[in-house]
């Protein structure tokens, strides 16, 4: 016979919890408020690495609503396991506890059911044609599939250390196959950390494709922190201690380090809960569209999109900025005050909004210029997203996973399948595709309209390029940058030379306080998230497990590598993923390991089946518009979008000596005349969209 809990007792943990957050919410409200410190760190130009790296993670009204509601869900779920908790009892299972009705009432209150709420897709001719901005409906079975602000899946269930979902090494006493984990800045110091000076190249990749692949990742993935954690970085985060009821996962310093002395911890906060139905472990969520579909130019709000469109157009073109322009080529507006959180937990990004004067162009000169947005591709349309997936299905991918392993893990397109969840991975965005933290070159080239390094602009170690946009309207605008792209390799990423320590020492440092580390902030993430182990993942793919340092170091090629990451932690079962996958030697004519080929095509793959608007899909296009896209360049995007007027054939492809280069008359054209549009065609959008007025 079950025993419930009963509604008076759920009532009253609701209530309890409600007040407890309220009262959270707006101790950081007066806490920020009186935080003088951010709003003059604009202004003296030091605004710590870690507001940084959250306002990397800046997300919308849409998201942050989202959090609440699913914060809100966490400590209510949390303290009805606390009230009854008892030491006989390990895991409370809510399922046990709690009647259907009352699991509906917590989702109710919370606001969790109106977030997980199914979706009523349309079934008009717009929809059948057109993807929606936030993604929904693009199965029609199951309309949360890959839309923005829904949970990452989890292709393997989640491993924390308790069952409220404390993150793995919370306690570092605490032992995983009888071994404690060790701390991630130590993995980061013996097995990551590299010179900057004499790093080996990547002869025939050019820093482009790196680039290529971050730039997709920001179409893909966007882990939002709790807001709430805005509060905690006003006060002396790194000392604070932290309770379970708060974000913040500190990396520690060991003793060992050369920041000892300096610093005792890196601030670092958990990636926000997500709201979901079953009341099991924590998820974290997807603050953007899965799809390859440009959301990080055209956004994956119905807000933010308006807001990124000239509107006074019928042509559906992207806005310019009014201020600024690369030598008569449009940069993206800045941000105005509508992007901008009301939210009191938000209001760190306010201060330094505030301090950069809403009403007038931000001043480039300041150095901190984050709201500041641009990129080249913006001056391209629609047709933008479509040559996305093919540069990044058919020129990316296969020197990322090496051409055979391309053909066998991402078999030619048969269609789309229903079944398929196009939907990011925990693991793809946590570690699988983090993977090209460590093909990351220490320096940003830029070179003059001769492709020589040019002494008014000179190279710039990377620490000084991040969040520096302003050199971008400053120093000569985006055309020096990408012709340094074009003619530097990458970084090759080997056993003894994994990431540069522009990276792990100098994270975000540029702009004053103490930086971070990108390895330890990756691994530390990895452990928010649960994770599992590197051999459970080897194992989810179908690949062999090691049980001994032999078997390890035959798969990683290097017995000195097996030995350190076995010392370090003790089994290979505990090693981090993203560490175990990034140490295997690369496959034939690709840049990653077998695991890492196996979660990155499977991702790719699902989101190539899983997406009914697929370009290849029947109907989506004619035969004669699929052969005219296939013609698509990068080169010809470059030269009809910078002043660029010498490219390589194949920009992804290390280009030795500018000699090599091609004029830009020499690159086809993609024939657009498949595209013309019949009369019919052009009043239906003209109806649809615009009620006739143009
Ligand atoms: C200069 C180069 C780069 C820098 C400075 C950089 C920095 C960062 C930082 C600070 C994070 C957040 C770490 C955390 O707190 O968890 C991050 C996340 C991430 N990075 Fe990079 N990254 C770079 C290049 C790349 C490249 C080339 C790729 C892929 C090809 C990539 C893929 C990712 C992914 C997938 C995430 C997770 C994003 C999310 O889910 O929110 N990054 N990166």
């Amino acid at each position: 016979i079950k025993m419930y809990l009963g509604s008076s007792f759920i009532q009253e943990a609701l209530r309890y919890r409600a007040i407890k957050l309220f009262l959270f919410y707006s101790m950081f409200c007066v806490c920020s408020l009186i935080s003088i410190r951010v709003k003059t760190s604009v202004s003296d130009g030091s605004v710590r690495p870690s507001d940084l790296l959250a306002m990397f993670k800046q997300t919308g009204p849409k998201t942050r609503t989202h959090i609440t509601s699913a914060e809100f869900l966490d400590n209510t779920v949390e303290l009805i396991r606390e009230m009854v908790y008892t030491h006989s009892m390990d895991k409370p299972d809510l399922t046990e506890l709690l009647s259907a009705k009352d699991m509906e009432t917590i989702l109710q209150v919370t606001g969790c059911s109106s977030e997980t709420l199914r979706h009523v897709c349309k079934s008009d001719c717009v929809s059948k044609r057109y993807r929606t901005i936030t993604g929904h409906c693009n199965n029609r079975e199951n309309p949360q599939w890959g839309a923005a602000n829904t949970p990452y899946a989890r292709w393997l269930s989640p491993e924390y250390e308790d069952p409220r979902g404390a993150p793995r090494g919370w306690n570092p006493q605490h032992t995983y196959h009888n071994h404690t984990l060790p701390p991630v800045r130590s993995v980061s110091q013996e097995v990551l950390y590299t010179h900057n000076e004499n790093i080996s190249l990547d002869m025939s990749l050019s820093h482009l494709l790196v680039e290529w692949g971050q730039w997709i990742d920001h179409d893909l993935t966007l882990t939002p922190q709790s807001p709430s954690t805005a509060a905690f970085k006003t006060g002396a985060d790194c000392t604070r201690t932290c309770s379970r009821d708060t974000p913040c996962f500190p990396i520690q310093i060991p003793l060992s380090d050369p920041r000892t002395g300096t610093q005792s911890c890196m601030p670092f906060f958990r990636s926000a809960p997500s709201c979901t139905v079953s009341l099991g472990h924590r998820e974290q969520l997807n603050a953007i569209t899965a799809f390859v579909d440009a959301n990080m130019v055209y956004g994956s709000s119905d807000g933010l999109a308006a807001t990124l469109r000239n509107l006074s157009s019928p042509l559906g073109l992207l806005a310019v900025n009014q201020f600024h322009s690369d030598q008569g080529l449009g940069f993206m507006p800045f941000l105005t005050r509508t992007h901008l959180t009301k939210a009191c937990a938000f209001i760190l990004l306010k201060h330094l909004y505030t301090a950069s004067n809403a009403a007038q162009p931000i001043r480039i000169k300041d150095r901190n210029s984050p709201f500041y947005k641009f990129t080249v591709f913006m001056h391209v349309s629609d047709l933008l997203n479509l040559v996305w997936k093919i540069l990044t299905w058919d020129h990316y991918l296969p020197r990322v996973l090496g051409r055979s392993a391309n053909l066998a893990l991402m078999p030619p397109y048969k269609g789309y399948d229903t079944a398929a969840d196009p939907s990011i991975s925990n693991i793809f965005s946590t570690a699988a595709f983090r993977f090209a933290h460590v093909t990351v070159h220490p320096v940003v080239n830029r070179l003059g309209p001769d492709y020589r390094l040019s002494p008014e602009h000179p190279a710039l170690p990377l620490h000084h390029s991040l969040f520096a946009s302003w050199r971008v309207v400053q120093e000569g605008g985006i055309d020096p940058v990408l012709r340094g792209l074009l003619l530097s390799p990458a970084k090759l990423q080997t056993a003894d030379q994994m990431m540069v320590e522009e990276l792990t020492e100098r994270l975000f440092q540029a702009q004053g306080g103490l930086p971070l580390d990108l390895a330890a902030l990756n691994l530390q993430r990895g452990r928010d998230h649960g994770l599992q182990g590197y051999s459970a993942w080897r194992e989810l793919c179908g690949l062999f497990a090691p049980a001994n340092e032999s078997d390890l170091a035959g798969i990683l090629g290097n017995v000195v590598l097996a030995r350190k990451l076995l010392h370090l932690y003790g089994t290979a079962k505990n090693i981090d993923v993203w560490v175990g996958a990034i140490s295997e030697p690369a496959l034939p004519g690709g840049r990653v390991g077998p695991l890492l080929a196996c979660l990155i095509a499977k991702q790719f793959k699902a989101l190539r089946d899983g997406d009914r608007f697929w370009w290849q899909n029947e109907g989506v296009f004619s035969s004669v518009q699929r052969d005219a896209l296939r013609t698509t360049s990068l080169s010809r995007i470059i030269c009809d979008n910078t002043h660029i007027r010498l490219v390589p054939f194949d920009p992804f492809a290390h280009t030795l000596h500018p000699d090599d280069l091609l004029p830009c008359t020499r690159i086809g054209y993609m024939n657009l005349s498949a595209w013309r549009e019949t009369d019919t065609d052009t009043q239906f959008i003209k109806t649809m969209f615009f009620g006739g007025l143009f």
